[in-house]
Parts: structure tokens; C-alpha cells; sequence
């Protein structure tokens, strides 16, 4: 019997587990998914993407992150469900069929390693990596505050002790860094979608200024039927909307670095809840979350292979 069948989806997972459990997904769906090693974090773990591919080469491709912050722990949760969930459906659902004959996915289910592992062993709520410099006593740098585009503006801080720190350059953390070259590199990415949690939200560009991006109204009628398609599942609201008009200005994101890339639908989920429980989401809110999230990635996968 499949492990992947038998692993437990409505429990968090330690980094450990969850790298056996890629293993295992690639050795059990060999035809449909494989592992790639795009570079090592700052304490040399190593980061793994997943690909899911039926074919071709270089297709036009979709990107999933979540954990970026480490203590945002129902965002590997819930990519590790959706992971299952496209290898399971494959040849079942006919939107996903559809998006995965002519497009690649790719997951990355632990973009922070070394602040996962740090949430496990001494500080569940830690939430940016665990870079060090010479001369700097407070560690880490938030690695949505790290990327190119609108670097060091408003909504980061140049305070290495503070939690929205930038770093000291654009790209200057191994795990951001790791992600441009992947996606540079590849050169026919069409969607990104950044997983965060928490608040119910889901965003589109620009973070770190107030200006509309250009095809502001079609991420904002997309966005709107992926929460509509998200809310039919267990009735879930969320909002949603730009990021620096819905939740703050927010400077050298992951998104705004996607959408200036040319990536034109760069989304970024708050997943559950609204603050009773926050980074401390119970386990047995896992896959309800899963299974409505997908229901609006799945939508944004549909919009993405018909334009
Ligand atoms: C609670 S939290 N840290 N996930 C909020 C998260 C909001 C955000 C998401 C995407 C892009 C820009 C900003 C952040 O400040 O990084
Ligand atoms: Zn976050």
C-alpha cells in the first residue's frame, strides 16, 4: 500500500517527515511528479522543489510556495495536502487534467527549512531564516522582504532584530536567492502563488506601492471568483484585493518580484483563520483549509492555461 496513503494529512509534519514524504510521493507517482534540489539554505539543508509534469519540455509552468515563514505552519500543511491531491486527481479532474497536459506545477512545501526546523526545536513561532553575519547579533532575515522588486522601501525594516528585517541586499538569503535563479533560469513561469497565513485574504501586486498594476482588473475579477469557488467548500470568507490597498505597503516581496518578472498572475494567500487561533491553527482545521484552498488555486490554474 501506498505510504503516502497512509501518512497522516490532518497532523503537522516535522521537516524530517516531511522530506520522507517527498521521497515517497516521487517513488510512488515516478510518472507524474520528481524532486528537484534547487540550492541549500543558510545551515545547508537542502531545498527541494516538486515538479509535476506530463511531458514536453520547458511548458509554460505554475509556481505554489508556502512556508516562508516558518511558523506559518498550516501552509506546508496544506501544500502537502494539494500535492497529493494533483497526483491522486490527474485523469480525474478534468480542469486539473486539462492544466497538467499542457503546463508543468511546481511546489516548493518548505521554502524556509532552517526556520521550520527552528519552530520545531526551540521557537514555534519563529518566522524568517536563520542567516548570520559578522557584527550582527540578531538572526534572520524575512524572506518576503528580500526580493528585488521595490527593495528596502516602506513595510521592511533595515533593523536586523526586527521581523520584517530586508537583509543586507536584494536576493542576499540563499533561500530567496535559490528561487530567482530557479524561475530566471527556467524562463516560462505564467503563475506564482505565495502561501502565507494568517488572515483569510488573497492578493494580488503591487505590496510596496499603492499604483494598480496593469492588468489590475483582471487579477481582481479572478481573485474574486477563486474566494467565491474558496467559500462553496465549508463557507469561508476571505478578502481580497491588492496588497498594499487590503492589508499594508509591503517592500521586496515575492510577488511584486514575480509580476515584475513578467509572472502577470502573482497571487498571495492569508490562509486560516482571523486571529482566535492565528500561527497556533489546530491540526483538525488542516484539511478543510486544504480542500478550499485548492478549490481557489484551482481556479487560478484554470484562468492561467486559457489566456
Ligand atoms: C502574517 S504574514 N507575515 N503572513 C503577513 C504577510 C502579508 C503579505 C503577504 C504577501 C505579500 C506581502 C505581505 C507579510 O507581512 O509578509
Ligand atoms: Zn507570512
Amino acid at each position: 500500500e501506498r505510504s503516502t496513503s497512509s501518512f497522516s494529512y490532518s497532523s503537522y509534519h516535522t521537516l524530517d517527515e516531511i522530506y520522507s514524504w517527498i521521497d515517497n510521493l516521487v517513488t510512488e507517482y515516478s510518472d507524474i511528479v520528481s524532486k528537484i534540489h534547487i540550492g541549500n539554505s543558510f545551515e545547508n539543508r537542502s531545498i527541494l522543489v516538486l515538479k509535476f509534469s506530463t511531458g514536453g519540455s520547458q511548458r509554460p509552468a505554475i509556481w505554489i510556495d508556502t512556508g516562508i515563514h516558518s511558523r506559518e505552519w498550516i501552509t506546508h500543511a496544506t501544500g502537502i495536502w494539494i500535492a497529493k491531491k494533483i497526483v491522486s486527481e490527474y485523469g480525474k479532474d478534468c480542469i486539473l487534467t486539462d492544466t497538467l497536459k499542457a503546463m508543468d506545477i511546481f511546489i516548493e512545501l518548505v521554502t524556509n527549512p532552517d526556520g521550520f526546523a527552528f519552530t520545531h526545536s526551540m521557537n514555534r513561532l519563529w518566522r524568517k531564516n536563520k542567516s548570520s553575519r559578522p557584527g550582527i547579533f540578531c538572526i534572520g532575515v524575512d524572506l518576503n522582504r528580500n526580493w528585488k522588486s521595490g527593495f528596502g522601501g516602506n513595510g521592511s525594516n533595515n533593523n536586523p532584530c526586527s521581523e520584517t528585517y530586508r537583509g543586507p541586499f536584494p536576493q542576499s538569503e540563499p533561500e530567496v536567492a535559490a528561487i530567482v535563479d530557479f524561475i530566471t533560469v527556467h524562463g516560462n513561469f505564467k503563475a506564482l502563488i505565495s502561501i502565507h497565513s494568517y488572515s483569510q485574504m488573497l492578493m494580488y501586486p503591487y505590496g510596496h506601492s499603492l499604483e494598480p498594476v496593469l492588468n489590475q482588473k483582471e487579477l481582481y475579477d479572478l481573485a474574486q471568483e477563486a474566494v467565491k469557488a474558496l467559500r462553496k467548500v465549508n463557507g469561508i470568507e476571505y478578502i481580497f484585493g491588492s496588497i498594499s490597498t487590503t492589508l499594508y505597503v509591503a517592500s521586496g516581496i515575492t510577488v511584486d518580484w514575480a509580476y515584475d518578472m513578467g509572472i502577470k498572475y502573482a497571487f498571495s494567500f492569508e490562509l486560516r483563520d482571523t486571529g482566535r487561533y492565528g500561527f497556533l491553527l489546530p491540526a483538525s482545521q488542516i484539511v478543510p483549509t486544504a480542500q478550499e484552498t485548492w478549490m481557489a488555486i484551482r481556479t487560478i490554474m484554470k484562468h492561467t492555461l486559457n489566456h
